[in-house]
């Protein structure tokens, strides 16, 4: 099965077609050289070969040399394109991303999602059937005419799917492209929130029900319909970003989470005294703010049948910067489909219980800080 011709085909000059295995499934995927680059590597080793030639020269006739490159209208033009040729390689080489706030990461040679600097995220297919299901579903959704317009904005676009070294050292393995939802802002404040109360799903194993009915007890999922699964907030060009640990977040009670959902809108989020919850109104309200967009995606899940999300999240994101000219920017994204399931035609209560709740908890800290600058 050629997976790599998705609706949004990347633009990659030098394609190849390997065999590589990406969790249960062996499927054919486009291949991206070990560097990272999309550069053939033909005209790669020419330009090498090329400058290795005129920087040899240039040692033996020196001054004279660089004289007679400059004069020549063809040097220019090469110069132009070897400039270009390492700009469009540098953008395609593959990092671990500087803001990703939950979920597997590509530390400490661990297995993780990488990005690139044009925009792209790199998800590596996870292994247990997670990558290919998860594969299935972005293939599905991009091509579902039930999805209507307004709702597609709120997944990350979907470039089908690459072969790229993985970040754990193991060697090529498949990797979804998809937007990076986070690339257009400088100093992003990002919160993941995994929605529903039960994470686990139809007919998994009763080992995986219970390591995850066992998460859901110990967290907020069972009794608020969701839980933050990690969050950073940007403070400011001294203070960084305030981002509580792992432990810190998986321990997290409903109090916490009230608070916190007002740090991630607070100018002072790393403070023991009260947060200011200064942008609340610009984050959380308006009607391009994150209520106004979790509600359009509640109303999708009032009708909606298709699918049954798992185990999925919503991330929200916005950039403080943008708040002094009153043009803020404020994201809501669904991400994490790796247990997705057909809907047959019944509503997703899981999900939408649980985006209910998450809403309630917003428009409490959306009216207490409403209520908060009235009173002084
Ligand atoms: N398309 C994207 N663009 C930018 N950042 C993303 C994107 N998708 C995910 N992330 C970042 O990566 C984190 C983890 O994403 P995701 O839940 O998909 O990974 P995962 O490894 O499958 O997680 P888990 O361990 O919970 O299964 C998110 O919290 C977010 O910070
Ligand atoms: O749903 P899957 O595919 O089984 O993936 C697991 C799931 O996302 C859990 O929520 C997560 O635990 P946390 O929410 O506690 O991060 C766990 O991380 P883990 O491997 O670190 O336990 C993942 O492996």
């Amino acid at each position: 099965m050629a997976l790599a011709r998705g609706r949004h085909a990347p633009i990659a000059a030098a394609r190849q077609t390997i065999v590589v295995p990406c969790g249960a499934a062996v499927e054919e995927h486009r291949y991206r050289g070990i560097s990272g680059s999309r550069a053939d590597p033909v005209t790669g080793f020419c330009v090498g070969a090329i400058l290795f030639g005129g920087c040899k020269q240039s040692i033996r006739s020196g001054e004279a040399l660089l004289l007679w490159y400059a004069s020549c209208p063809f040097h220019s033009f090469f110069t132009v394109f070897c400039f270009g040729y390492f700009i469009t390689f540098a953008k395609n080489m593959l990092k671990a991303p500087d803001h990703q706030v939950a979920g597997h990461q590509a530390r400490a040679g661990q297995l993780g999602p990488l990005v690139d600097d044009s925009g792209r995220f790199f998800k590596p297919l996870q292994d247990g059937g997670r990558g290919s299901k998860e594969l299935s579903f972005y293939r599905s959704f991009s091509s579902d005419p039930r999805v209507p317009k307004n709702i597609r904005r709120f997944f990350p676009v979907f470039h089908g799917t690459e072969v790229v070294e993985a970040s754990d050292g193991s060697g090529p393995r498949a990797h979804l492209v998809l937007e990076d939802v986070v690339s257009d802002l400088k100093h992003p404040s990002l919160i993941d929130v995994k929605i529903g109360s039960r994470t686990w799903y139809p007919h998994a194993s009763e080992d995986y029900i219970e390591k995850c009915s066992t998460k859901d007890k110990q967290t907020t999922s069972l009794l608020l319909g969701f839980r933050i699964s990690g969050l950073q907030v940007y403070e400011g060009k001294d203070s960084g970003v305030w981002k509580p640990s792992k432990k810190q977040v998986q321990s997290f009670t409903s109090d916490d989470v009230r608070l916190v959902l007002r740090k991630f809108v607070s100018s002072n989020p790393s403070s023991n005294s009260e947060p200011d919850s200064a942008f609340a109104s610009l984050v959380y309200g308006g009607l391009n703010g994150i209520l106004a967009q979790l509600h359009e995606l509640k109303a999708w899940f009032e009708d909606q049948t298709v699918y049954n999300f798992y185990s999925a999240s919503v991330l929200m994101a916005y950039e403080k910067d943008t708040a002094q000219s009153g043009q803020l920017i404020a994201k809501v994204k669904l991400v994490d489909f790796a247990h997705v399931f057909e809907g047959n035609g019944v509503i997703d209560h899981n999900f939408l219980g649980g985006l209910c709740s998450l809403i309630k908890f917003i428009s409490e800290v959306l009216s207490g800080s409403i209520a908060y600058f009235a009173d002084g």
